[in-house]
């Protein structure tokens, strides 16, 4: 259902008319990716204050607290962590939404932290979020057009007024929706269909990075897959760099060339898709593994079931040392006292192959069978 312009068969230059997406080339599957983004010690935290007439502050909640990745040019980054772990506050800096506390976001080696005005809208429009529920991120009281082409309002450069319902007409069905649907309204369509809307908005601008904060999580499982093969496909097509937010491993490991683990504000565990779901060292990306529902029963008998006892706690006052080692079945003394850095661990070091990651554990070792081979 693609228009002659979008496949990029017969596509105008950009300016003339059509070419509602990226001119942007794909990189060679083998060559090296230079980071399109570069996260260092971000931090985020919310003050809790106390008072009515006079407020003061008492304390504050550590919703980031110190995480750094890079995201490369053309790859999805998976991040993945219980509720609460900080993940929609780190989609919401990213995308200059939420000013950090402190910490830097280099955007094509420049800092968007740093920058106001005119430089940081020019950033934002390269930067791009689709958020997690499409029954309450589009505005019923808008037609599809008017959501989808909201963000040419903010940014009427991107496309002159008298081309703007064609150019929505083409997003829609770059995302596999009827361009004829531009006057309806978004309760006139599935739960699949209005994240495709969602995603048709997030493309409206030519961005180079989408951030999708759990895009599939209100879905049900079925449309959940066309969804992720959708946005593989348009990552494809225009050459897109993903950061790919999930509660569930086992959403993220098809899309994701990378995952990082988040746990109470910070990034425990990071590495590729095999390190992570094949080879994890770190104790909580092994208790979230061994509890992803497998297809095969008997195979999920033949692995460890890890339990985590306790709840998640709270962010304004995370346990001192290592934040997982109240639930953590290895934690001892050290765990307490010392704050394990993400890096590639000790014992680790000198190994070769997929263990050889980064893994903030002091005892970061491989576990047999969590996952049924
Ligand atoms: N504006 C805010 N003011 C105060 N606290 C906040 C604010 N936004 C988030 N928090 C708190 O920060 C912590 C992290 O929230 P965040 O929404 O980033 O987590 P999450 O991992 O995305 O969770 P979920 O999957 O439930 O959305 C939570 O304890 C949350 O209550």
């Amino acid at each position: 259902m693609q228009s002659d312009s979008l496949d990029g068969t017969a596509r105008p230059q950009d300016g003339e008319g059509l070419g509602v997406l990226p001119e942007k080339e794909p990189p060679a599957p083998h060559a090296p990716r230079e980071a399109i983004l570069e996260v260092r010690d971000l931090v985020r935290h919310f003050p809790l204050t106390q008072g009515v007439v006079v407020k003061r502050q008492v304390g504050a909640v550590k919703a980031v607290d110190g995480v750094s990745f890079d995201l490369r040019r053309g790859e999805t980054l998976g991040l993945v962590g219980e509720s609460g772990c900080g993940k929609s506050t780190v989609a919401k800096l990213v995308t200059s939404l939420e000013t950090p506390t402190a910490g830097s976001i280099l955007y094509k080696g420049e800092d968007v932290t740093r920058l106001s005005g005119r430089a940081l809208k020019a950033v934002r429009r390269n930067i791009q979020m689709v958020f997690q529920d499409p029954y309450t991120s589009l505005n019923p009281r808008m037609t599809v057009g008017d959501i989808v082409g909201e963000p040419f309002d903010i940014h009427p450069e991107a496309a002159p007024r008298g081309e703007r319902r064609r150019r929505v007409q083409e997003l829609l069905d770059v995302v596999g929706l009827n361009p004829e649907y531009v006057n309806r309204y978004p309760h006139q369509f599935s739960g699949g269909q209005r994240q495709r809307i969602g995603i048709a908005r997030g493309l409206a601008l030519r961005p180079e990075v989408i951030v999708a904060d759990e895009p599939v999580s209100a879905l049900d499982v079925s449309v959940q897959a066309q969804v992720v093969n959708l946005m593989e496909r348009l990552q494809d097509e225009f050459g897109l760099s993903y950061v790919f937010i999930a509660h569930d491993l086992s959403v993220v490991r098809h899309i994701s060339d990378r995952v990082g683990v988040m746990y109470l504000g910070k990034i425990v565990e990071i590495g590729t898709e095999r390190e992570i779901y094949e080879h994890p060292t770190h104790p909580y990306t092994q208790a979230l593994l061994s509890a992803v529902p497998v297809p095969d029963p008997s195979a999920g008998e033949r692995r460890t079931r890890i339990v985590l006892e306790g709840d998640v706690p709270s962010p304004a006052n995370p346990p001192s040392g290592c934040r997982f080692r109240t639930r953590c079945w290895r934690a001892a003394d050290r765990c307490a006292q010392e704050e394990p850095v993400l890096q590639v661990p000790a014992v680790l070091r000198h190994a070769e192959g997929p263990a050889h990651h980064p893994s903030a554990c002091h005892y970061a070792e491989e576990k047999e069978r969590i996952v049924p081979g």
